[in-house]
């Protein structure tokens, strides 16, 4: 079965309709996009996959591999959707491993690992309220993958990133990808979408459309 598969899921808040009748399926080890204006829904979409919020009709199937045997929610997606909440007061290090605790998966080695591999100084004295925009991203790209979370949901991953941190971080998700982890993401710049994606969806008319995709020449 495909690890995702939505079908004809509905919502609306106070009267402002998302979605109608939208249907999507996302596939083991590809990257898949969702695109969208402004206020479209992706967000919105993206917490309905992870069961944050429910849609009004429809349903959403996760592969029950992906399901927590104990609580019937998502396993292993690591996910960036708004902005993390963080420890202001703590470095970068020390509220990643806050994090890790939760599940005590993983050791401070594998932290460190991580911190490296997003573009992140684990050993820096420096507190997450200093951090630049671009920082904080990079502390969410390494909660997202630090457990080596199977699916990952990545609501605009390369926000307020540089142009060499957006290159590095793309080759990450390629790599992630190679190592056969499912991806979902979103971004409002067009090239991402289309280096990265083996997949794409519009939002359109409250429905997600599958974007036909240009053959490489
Ligand atoms: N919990 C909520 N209660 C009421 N309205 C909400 C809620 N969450 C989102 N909305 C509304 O749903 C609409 C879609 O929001 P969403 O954040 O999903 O858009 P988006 O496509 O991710 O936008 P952007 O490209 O700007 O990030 C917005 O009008 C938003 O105000």
């Amino acid at each position: 079965m495909n690890i995702i598969e939505v079908k004809s899921v509905y919502k609306k808040f106070r009267g402002v309709t998302l979605f109608e009748g939208a249907s999507a399926e996302f596939n083991h080890g590809e990257i898949h996009g969702i695109i969208g204006p402004n206020g479209s829904g992706k967000s919105v979409f993206f917490k309905m996959i992870c069961g944050f919020i429910q849609p009004d009709q429809g349903t959403i199937t996760i592969d029950p591999t992906y399901r927590s045997k104990a609580h019937g929610f998502p396993d292993n997606f690591g996910i960036i959707i708004d902005r993390p909440g963080y420890i202001a007061g703590k470095t970068g290090f020390a509220n990643l491993q806050r994090l890790a605790a939760i599940q005590d998966k993983i050791t401070d080695e594998d932290i460190v690992k991580t911190m490296k591999r997003v573009g992140l100084q684990p050993e820096a004295k420096q507190k997450v309220k200093n951090y630049s925009l671009g920082m904080k991203q990079k502390l969410a790209l390494a909660q997202a993958i630090m457990e080596d979370q199977q699916v990952l949901i990545l609501d605009e991953p390369f926000n307020a990133l540089d142009k060499d941190s957006v290159t590095s971080v793309r080759q990450l998700l390629l790599d992630l990808k190679a190592q056969g982890k499912t991806i979902i993401m979103t971004s409002h710049q067009e090239n991402d979408i289309e280096l990265l994606c083996d997949k794409v969806y519009r939002i359109d008319q409250y429905k997600l459309e599958e974007v036909e995709r240009k053959m490489p020449t």
